[in-house]
């Protein structure tokens, strides 16, 4: 049995629903980053113990959350033994906009695996981009790198669109299926 991570942060909750439908779709353990950026020990050792690490912030200006950014620096003690060598990573990002610059965020967790020396997984599902398309579809901001959510900016915790969960399940499915194939 694969051992899966979805570490994240999340400082109002929208990106927290997202983790959960990851955790749903890949049967991975949850790892909350704190609003400090902080995670504790016992999760470094789940994080270091994974087959798979899927890493998860909001685009807060353009970027991941400082509070991530807090966690990819402190992994750098990890890369200088190559700990995380050849994991399996994917990564997701949740803003208010539908662009909003997510893809920054994106790209930048796909660098941090990369930095890593890790094995990336893309979405891997068609966008739903036709004149018919709404958020209840699949991928209905035509990802392609990892997983892309739109929490409109006035949006409780409970309306983060249903497409957007879930292609959230659909990709934590796929990483399992991966990691298992790979392992
Ligand atoms: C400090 C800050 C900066 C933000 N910057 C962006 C941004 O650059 N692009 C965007 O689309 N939304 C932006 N937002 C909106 C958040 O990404 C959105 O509310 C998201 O759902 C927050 O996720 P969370 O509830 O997990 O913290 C920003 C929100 C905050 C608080």
């Amino acid at each position: 049995m694969s051992k899966i991570s979805i570490v994240y942060h999340s400082g109002y909750g929208h990106t927290k629903v997202v983790a959960d439908h990851i955790a749903k779709g890949s049967g991975g353990a949850l790892v909350i980053i704190d609003a400090n950026g902080d995670i504790t020990e016992a999760d470094w050792e789940t994080l270091n113990s994974s087959d798979a690490i899927i890493m998860g912030a909001p685009t807060y200006m353009g970027n991941v959350s400082w509070q991530f950014k807090k966690f990819a620096d402190a992994t750098s003690k990890i890369w200088f033994t190559g700990g995380w060598k050849d994991k399996i990573f994917g990564g997701f990002t949740n803003s208010a906009s539908p662009s909003g610059d997510k893809q920054v965020s994106l790209i930048y967790l796909q660098t941090l695996a990369s930095q890593h020396g890790g094995i990336w997984v893309s979405l891997g599902l068609p966008p739903s981009n036709t004149k018919a398309a709404t958020s209840d579809d699949t991928n209905n901001l035509g990802g392609s790198v990892g997983l892309l959510v739109r929490s409109p900016a006035d949006a409780s915790v409970d309306e983060v669109h249903k497409g957007d969960l879930l292609t959230a399940e659909l990709y934590g499915r796929r990483i399992a299926d991966i990691t298992s194939r790979l392992k």
